[in-house]
């Protein structure tokens, strides 16, 4: 069985139609990209799974249970991780803090909390320096390592990962796709990745799906991406 089944999928802005019938099936531990132009419609899929966007028509189902209407809170506690653009992390909270609140939001507390994070923190050392420091401190880079680690100490079965390699130094980007497969390679996790930096989906995605006005039109293997013809066509882009 699929860990997440999603169809018929509309959502948009007031009366603005953005997704338009999408129809996505993810694996018990399958890592996914989807690509596609700006403005397809990619970061308004991930906040429909995420409950931020209300679904008008369709159904989101998650291991055989239908969350299609459940809150945002709800499907976190369910086990699915978001780690938006632009990170959004608590600039106010130290880094410790806002793995803290990753926690909490995957309803961990007290002791199997402290543990929680220290499980994490123990696979990111560039963030065990820093975790006095208050979250809008820290560099881009080390906030997006920040904003993957908080979402990984609520224990997520599913990620959901926008544009992580956005404004990040080389060496960062290296980090998460090392720190990603190795988590591929334990098990028990699957990813959504949207992300325009093509070899950073190459390294980490199985399948790659296009999304094209609202819709997931085209379903590619990564190795595709290596033929610019074929990635202009989807993306606009080549590289
Ligand atoms: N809050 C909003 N209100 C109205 N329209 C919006 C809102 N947020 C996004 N849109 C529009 O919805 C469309 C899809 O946006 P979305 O951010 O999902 O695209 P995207 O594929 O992630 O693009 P990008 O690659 O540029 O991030 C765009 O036309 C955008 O202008």
């Amino acid at each position: 069985m699929s860990l997440l089944s999603v169809s018929g999928l509309r959502s948009g802005y007031g009366r603005i139609r953005i997704l338009d019938g999408v129809d996505l099936d993810v694996g018990q531990q399958e890592f996914v990209g989807i690509l596609g132009h700006n403005g397809m419609g990619k970061t308004t899929l991930l906040r429909t799974l995420m409950g931020y966007l209300p679904a008008q028509e369709g159904k989101v189902v998650l291991d055989g249970t239908d969350i299609t209407r459940m809150s945002t809170y709800r499907r976190a506690r369910q086990r699915i991780g978001f780690v938006p653009q632009g990170r959004e992390i608590f600039p106010d909270l130290t880094a410790w803090e806002n793995l803290r609140a990753g926690a909490l939001i995957g309803g961990r507390t007290g002791a199997e909390e402290a543990q929680a994070i220290e499980r994490v923190v123990e696979t990111f050392p560039r963030l065990k320096p820093l975790l006095d420091r208050p979250g809008g401190a820290l560099s881009g880079g080390e906030q997006q390592l920040l904003a993957l680690a908080r979402c990984l100490c609520g224990n997520p079965r599913l990620i959901l990962l926008d544009e992580p390699t956005e404004g990040i130094q080389p060496s960062i980007i290296e980090e998460i796709v090392d720190r990603l497969s190795a988590l591929k390679a334990e098990g028990g996790l699957a990813l959504i990745l949207v992300e325009q930096n093509l070899d950073f989906i190459r390294a980490l995605a199985e399948r790659v799906l296009i999304i094209h006005r609202g819709r997931i039109t085209r379903s590619v293997g990564p190795e595709q991406l290596n033929d610019p013809e074929l990635v202009a066509e989807f993306v606009g882009m080549s590289g």
